[in-house]
């Protein structure tokens, strides 16, 4: 039985997605997907791009438009380049030798590549979290203070920044009686809520996950989900997952990545679908994401 779930604001569903998606099942009531959407505009676009890592072509077809203050996902097998596209979201390809981009990223209207734009502030505005929960060996409130006192930022005080920062990545109260003990000594868990609150705390609009539960038990797992959840009220976020029950819990839109071998074996990425989770999951437009939603590829 398709089972297609609209997509319009009003809609919520409780159904399980069977559809043509066999091979995983997804709760669709507890999906972000199925929950009410107000679009408040674009923030990211990729126009035509392609990533190269010397005269390797890693990901092309990349044409793309994040909304403010939505979750979206990018799935797709090992090596279609979603860590790639990723990381040219914020300028961070540019600490790779070799690494190239071609197309346009625009972040509010500005071509992030172009002549004069400060990278320093482009990544402060589009923060970052990594697969590995990646503390400095600092204290937790040098960790969180980090961002704002290296960029200069006014700050009325600190210590509410901090504060502030550490509540948003919902981990106050596991810390606040031992602000200057080590970072390295919490959780893996904590220290990525660590991370994302030294991300928050020099006030991005977007933040980009890498995996980010990928190190973590499944406890702390729901714990980065559900505070994605929270966070998407303030900042757009965009999640690179293999996990894609994941991916259909946390986010509003996902995008579908996929390899293909040219004539001499080059595998490269290309973007295939992005769209409303709640279709990529019950009714895909492509075969493609629909044999790799379903088990049958990847
Ligand atoms: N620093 C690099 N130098 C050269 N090639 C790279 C580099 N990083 C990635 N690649 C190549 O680019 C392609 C895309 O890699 P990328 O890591 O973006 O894929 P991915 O979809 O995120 O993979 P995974 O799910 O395994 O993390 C792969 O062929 C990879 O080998």
């Amino acid at each position: 039985m398709t089972h297609t779930v609209p997509t319009d604001s009003t809609v919520r569903t409780g159904a399980v997605s069977q559809a043509r998606t066999p091979g995983v099942q997804i709760d669709l009531q507890h999906a972000k997907a199925a929950r009410s959407v107000s679009r408040s505009g674009p923030t990211i676009t990729c126009d035509d791009v392609k990533v190269f890592y010397k005269k390797f072509l890693a990901v092309r077809d990349v044409n793309m438009t994040f909304n403010r203050n939505e979750v979206s996902a990018l799935i797709g097998p090992s090596g279609c380049g979603k860590s790639t596209v990723l990381r040219c979201l914020n300028r961070m390809n540019d600490l790779v030798p070799g690494a190239r981009v071609e197309g346009m990223i625009r972040f509010e209207g500005t071509d992030i590549y172009g002549a004069g734009v400060d990278v320093n502030e482009v990544r402060r505005r589009i923060g970052m979290v990594f697969q590995k929960p990646n503390p400095f060996p600092k204290s937790i409130y040098d960790n969180v203070a980090y961002g704002p006192r290296v960029t200069k930022m006014q700050v009325d005080s600190m210590d509410d920044l901090v504060e502030e920062a550490l509540r948003k990545a919902a981990i106050w109260d596991e810390v606040k009686s031992n602000l200057k003990g080590s970072a390295l000594a919490l959780s893996g868990g904590q220290q990525q809520r660590l991370c994302i609150a030294r991300a928050i705390a020099t006030k991005p609009e977007v933040i980009l996950m890498d995996e980010p539960c990928s190190a973590l038990d499944p406890i702390a797992t729901l714990k980065i989900e559900d505070l994605m959840d929270s966070l998407a009220q303030e900042f757009t976020i965009i999640i690179v997952t293999h996990n894609m029950q994941q991916a259909a819990r946390v986010s509003q839109r996902t995008a579908f990545f996929t390899a293909e071998a040219d004539e001499h074996g080059d595998r490269t990425g290309r973007l295939v679908e992005f769209d409303d989770t709640a279709k990529m999951f019950s009714n895909p437009a492509d075969e493609r994401t629909e044999a790799y939603i379903s088990g049958r590829f990847g």
